[in-house]
């Protein structure tokens, strides 16, 4: 099975042309070829299939087989897989995703390459019972809560998929081996959630890490990085355009509260390597 395996600032999926819709179990595959000594290594799965809505389909997974609803970084290496094996021949692809469709533009060097993509992201949904979050509240913006015996400030936002995130000083020296899944299992979570520690440096700069639903910590998400900016700009702490600095490097958000609310992502996608994989036979 013929795949390539691509990374968007560091957060790497093995990414498959099943167009022709051959691969049964997608969540077991996902779960094979993310393990690096039976598998290949990665954080998950990305499976290109056609679509009735748009060019194209995203089905994305993590690596413990969990299905994710959109994935940043993921989409933009998607639609320059997609260019580079010749299925398509323009700027702009539309992507469907189950967090609805999404449009790329693509980004090119001076040698025609593709290095990378702005991706329309959609709207951000704060309101607690769409993210989802089990809550009282409408809205959880710089919310007091309580994680493992800790007090946390926390804004909720989904991308299409379920956010929390956390606005602190010091994120360098978080044991997020041991918070990251305190959060992501909290029974407020039904849908389990994935979870930003990030640090505002000023108006139009933050650092942020990642602990991801079914993947762990991460080197970037690109959904995450959506999320951190607009949750400062509903704290009040940055603009509607920032860069947001992620261990695997660095991506531009915009949240266009003016015109169509929309969330904007800009960011480099890059090939590491193709291969054959031969699926595991239990
Ligand atoms: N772990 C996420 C999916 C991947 C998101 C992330 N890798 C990104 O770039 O947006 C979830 O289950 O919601």
């Amino acid at each position: 099975m013929p795949f390539t395996k691509m990374e968007g600032i560091g957060n790497d999926y093995v990414y498959i042309n099943d167009l022709k819709e051959e691969i049964e179990d997608l969540a077991e595959l996902a779960i094979q070829v993310s393990e690096q000594h039976f598998g290949i290594g990665s954080d998950g799965l990305i499976v290109l299939r056609p679509s009735n809505k748009a060019d194209f389909q995203m089905r994305m997974f993590n690596l413990d087989g969990s299905e994710g609803r959109m994935c940043g970084n993921g989409i933009r290496c998607l639609a320059k897989f997609i260019y580079d094996n010749g299925l398509w021949d323009q700027k702009s692809i539309e992507i469907e995703t189950l967090s609805g469709v999404k449009t790329v533009q693509l980004i090119f060097n001076d040698q025609g390459e593709v290095t990378g993509a702005r991706v329309n992201m959609g709207q951000a949904i704060i309101d607690t019972a769409l993210i989802p979050i089990t809550a009282e509240e409408d809205q959880w913006i710089n919310q007091a809560i309580t994680i493992a015996g800790q007090a946390y400030q926390v804004t909720g936002v989904s991308m299409g998929n379920p956010h929390l995130v956390i606005f602190q000083e010091n994120i360098k020296d978080l044991d997020l081996q041991a918070l990251g899944p305190c959060f992501e299992y909290d029974t407020r979570f039904p849908e389990q959630i994935n979870t930003e520690f990030a640090h505002v440096h000023n108006r139009q700069e933050i650092s942020m890490r990642v602990w991801e639903r079914g993947s762990g910590e991460t080197l970037a998400c690109g959904t995450g990085a959506c999320a951190v900016a607009v949750a400062g700009v509903l704290n009040g702490l940055t603009e509607e355009t920032i860069k947001v600095n992620l261990l695997g490097g660095t991506l531009t958000i915009t949240w266009d509260r003016s015109d169509t609310g929309h969330v904007y992502m800009e960011g480099p996608a890059r090939t590491s390597f193709t291969g054959h994989y031969f699926p595991q036979v239990h």
